[in-house]
C-alpha cells in the first residue's frame, strides 16, 4: 500500500494543525447556532471524526453518501445519492462537511438538494481544494489545503475504494491507475 504512493504531501501532523485553525474558525462562527453538520461519505469519514473534535460549541450531525468517482480517477459527471440523511434541513444553519472539492459537481449538486429542502444557511468546510480541475465554480466558506492537479489517496480519500486508512495524504503513482 506505502510502495504505491509517489510523494507524501501532507502528514498526518500537518492535517490536524490545519484541522485544528479550521475548528477555531468554526466555534467562533457556529456559536448559538446548533449546527447540523453533514459529513459526505465516505471520503470525509475521517476529517469529520478529527474536525467536530475541534469545534467547540453545540452541534448536530447527520451523514450522506454520495459517489460520483466509482473506480476512475476523473468524475463520472453523475452524483448519486446512496444514503440520504436521517434528519430534516428545513430552518437549520447547515455546515457541509468535505474532504475534498475537485470538479466541484458534488457540492453543487448537495447545495441544491439542501436549499430546495429549504436550509437556513449553508457553509462548506473542505479540507482539500484542487481549484485547476473545477468544471462549476464554487469555493468552500472554510478552507484547509490548496492541492496540485493531481490524484490524492489518503485519510479518508480513495482509489477505487483503497488506501482510505493512510494517515497521510499523498500522490497515487500514475501506473497505479493506468495499469
Ligand atoms: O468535486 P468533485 O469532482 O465532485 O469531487 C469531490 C468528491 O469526490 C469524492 O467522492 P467520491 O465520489 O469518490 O465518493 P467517496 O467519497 O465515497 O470516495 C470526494 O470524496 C468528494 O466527495
Ligand atoms: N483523490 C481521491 N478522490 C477524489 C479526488 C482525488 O484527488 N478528487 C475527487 N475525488
Ligand atoms: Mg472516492
Amino acid at each position: 500500500m506505502y510502495s504505491d504512493i509517489q510523494e507524501v504531501l501532507f502528514s498526518e501532523e500537518q492535517i490536524q494543525e490545519k484541522i485544528k485553525e479550521l475548528g477555531e474558525k468554526l466555534s467562533n462562527d457556529f456559536e448559538g447556532k446548533n449546527p447540523l453538520v453533514i459529513c459526505v461519505l465516505k471520503g470525509a469519514f475521517i476529517f469529520m471524526a478529527d474536525l467536530v473534535k475541534q469545534i467547540r460549541v453545540p452541534l448536530e450531525l447527520d451523514f450522506m453518501a454520495v459517489s460520483s468517482y466509482g473506480q476512475s480517477t476523473k468524475s463520472s459527471g453523475v452524483v448519486k445519492i446512496i444514503k440520504d440523511l436521517d434528519v430534516p434541513v428545513e430552518g437549520r444553519h447547515i455546515l457541509i462537511v468535505e474532504d475534498i472539492i475537485d470538479s466541484g459537481l458534488t457540492l453543487s449538486y448537495l447545495i441544491d438538494v439542501l436549499e430546495r429542502r429549504n436550509a437556513k444557511t449553508i457553509s462548506v468546510v473542505a479540507l482539500f481544494n484542487k481549484p485547476a480541475r473545477r468544471t462549476v465554480e464554487l469555493e468552500p466558506d472554510y478552507a484547509g489545503y490548496v492541492l496540485p492537479d493531481e490524484f490524492i489517496v489518503g485519510y479518508g480519500l480513495d482509489y477505487a475504494e483503497k488506501y482510505r486508512n493512510l494517515p497521510f495524504v499523498g500522490i497515487l503513482k500514475p501506473e497505479i491507475y493506468t495499469t
